[in-house]
């Protein structure tokens, strides 16, 4: 039996589990009022974040593609249902080939650096099953159709006169990419073989930055849409390309909090590819691949 994982992220399954959560990813008990604050943003976009809903749909659509052959199941890193324990059970039902497919678009220590770590160990805890991992999604040709399907449809009714379009991903410390983190070169690499293809003006920018007070990348979203609101832009197309599914950064950070502070231009926000065929069919492709 084969088995494939989708591996994401994560998030707190309840609002009482964002501090625990937030100290897995930062490593250190994070101080009460960062809790406070980020629970408000999940009490506003109602108490819940969508990511688990929105990966098993992902998982049972690949599930069609892949057919009976196959187990797929879904697993997060930094919150349940943890990587171990869902390999666990895929072993337990007969699985002796397991493929991960992390669902980020980009490579970075926090997601997908930390995925290999965590299968890494389990690789020694089952010598029996062998264990495939495969990133590289924004460079599958379907992703990249994918988006741009979505921006041929979104920037119909505007002219390149008074419209731009804005790429986002997570921002991170600027540290990461000093170390090396190829990020950066990925994320930029993508939005090029999208955006060239429309005759709209276009930039990337970083969304969502952490409070630590150490440097991040530049430029943040908010810097952009600034300087082109004072250059007469009319209408912001923003997409999300570093997530492949919508959560809190996306339903918070770009649909409430940043509307509010530009209320005076017109931002159109893009939806993440969450289950759209295209995002299923190259995460088909990645598989494929791997059993190639
Ligand atoms: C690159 C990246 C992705 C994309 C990964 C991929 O998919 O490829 C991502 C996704 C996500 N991040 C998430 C949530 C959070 N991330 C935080 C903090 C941080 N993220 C970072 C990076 C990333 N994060 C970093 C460098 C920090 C600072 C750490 C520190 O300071 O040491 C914090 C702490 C508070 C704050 O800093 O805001 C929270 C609550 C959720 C869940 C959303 C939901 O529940 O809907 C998701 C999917
Ligand atoms: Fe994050």
């Amino acid at each position: 039996m084969k088995a494939v994982v989708l591996v994401a992220f994560g998030c707190p399954d309840c609002l009482e589990n964002i501090g625990p959560f937030m100290e897995r990813i930062m490593g250190r008990t994070p101080p009460p009022a960062l809790i406070a604050a980020v629970r408000s943003r999940y009490e506003k976009i109602g108490g819940k974040s969508p990511l688990t809903e929105i990966t098993s749909q992902q998982a049972r659509a690949l599930k069609t593609l892949l057919g009976s052959e196959f187990l797929v199941d879904f697993a997060y890193q930094y919150w349940r249902p943890e990587i171990p324990e869902v390999v666990f059970n895929l072993v337990q039902k007969g699985a002796k080939t397991i493929y991960f497919l992390p669902m980020s678009a980009f490579n970075s220590q926090v997601s997908t650096g930390a995925y290999q770590k965590t299968i890494k160990n389990l690789e020694e805890k089952f010598p029996e099953i062998k264990f495939y991992f495969k990133g590289g999604l924004a460079e599958e040709p379907y992703f990249i159709e994918a988006h741009r399907q979505l921006l041929t449809t979104a920037l119909q009714p505007f002219s390149p006169k008074n419209t731009g379009i804005i790429f986002t991903a997570h921002n991170l410390p600027k540290k990461a990419i000093e170390q090396g983190d190829p990020y950066f070169a990925e994320f930029l690499k993508t939005v090029e073989a999208i955006a060239r293809t429309f005759p709209f003006p276009w930039r990337y920018a970083f969304q969502s930055k952490g409070k630590s007070g150490e440097e991040w990348l530049k430029p943040e979203v908010d810097d952009v849409i600034i300087s082109w609101q004072n250059q007469g832009v009319e209408n912001i197309i923003v997409n999300p390309i570093g997530f492949v599914a919508d959560h809190i950064e996306t339903l918070y950070d770009l649909d409430i909090e940043l509307k509010e502070k530009f209320s005076t231009v017109n931002i159109v926000r893009l939806p993440a590819l969450n289950d759209h065929p295209l995002l299923i069919k190259a995460l088909h492709q990645l598989v494929q691949k791997m059993e190639g």
